[in-house]
């Protein structure tokens, strides 16, 4: 009984998700989105305390290596991963979020605005390599 119990609670939990992860999908989902959602898993499960700079820091390069063993010993991988299968995509696509949410909340840890930070270095970097004028070559 006690275990009917549970199982449905799991069972509701991961319709909420799905039904939460679709609302998200129907869109683009902006930075700040994703920082909001986050901001509330930790608080929900009064994590907060855990998501220091450091720890996030150590967690984000944890799963960078975690996406890295995916690549590892298959030669080159060739764009759009013709030979991989639907399963290897799909673990990939998590360990590319864990990657992206670790980051989206370090920064956020760390008072820096993801999106504007990375739109003004996108102008830094033109900057510093300019496109070869399309004019020179003609
Ligand atoms: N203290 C924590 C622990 C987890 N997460 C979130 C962020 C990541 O998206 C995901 C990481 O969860 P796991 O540590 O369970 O790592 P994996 O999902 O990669 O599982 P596994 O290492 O078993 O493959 O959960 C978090 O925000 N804060």
């Amino acid at each position: 009984m006690e275990g009917d119990k549970k199982a449905g609670a799991v069972a509701e939990k991961k319709a909420a998700a799905a039904d939460q992860s679709k609302e998200v999908a129907a869109g683009d989902v902006s930075l700040k989105e994703l920082s909001r959602r986050l901001n509330d898993f930790a608080k929900e499960r009064d994590w907060e305390q855990y998501h220091s700079p450091r720890n996030l820091l150590l967690a984000m390069i944890a799963e960078v290596g975690e996406l890295s063993e995916l690549f590892m010993w298959k030669g080159e991988v060739r764009k759009g991963l013709a030979d991989w299968d639907e399963a290897e995509k799909e673990h990939l696509g998590e360990e590319l979020s864990d990657v992206l949410l670790y980051l989206v909340r370090l920064s956020d840890m760390c008072g820096v605005d993801l999106g504007d930070a990375a739109l003004r270095k996108i102008v830094k970097n033109a900057v510093k390599y300019p496109a070869p004028s399309k004019e020179q070559g003609a």
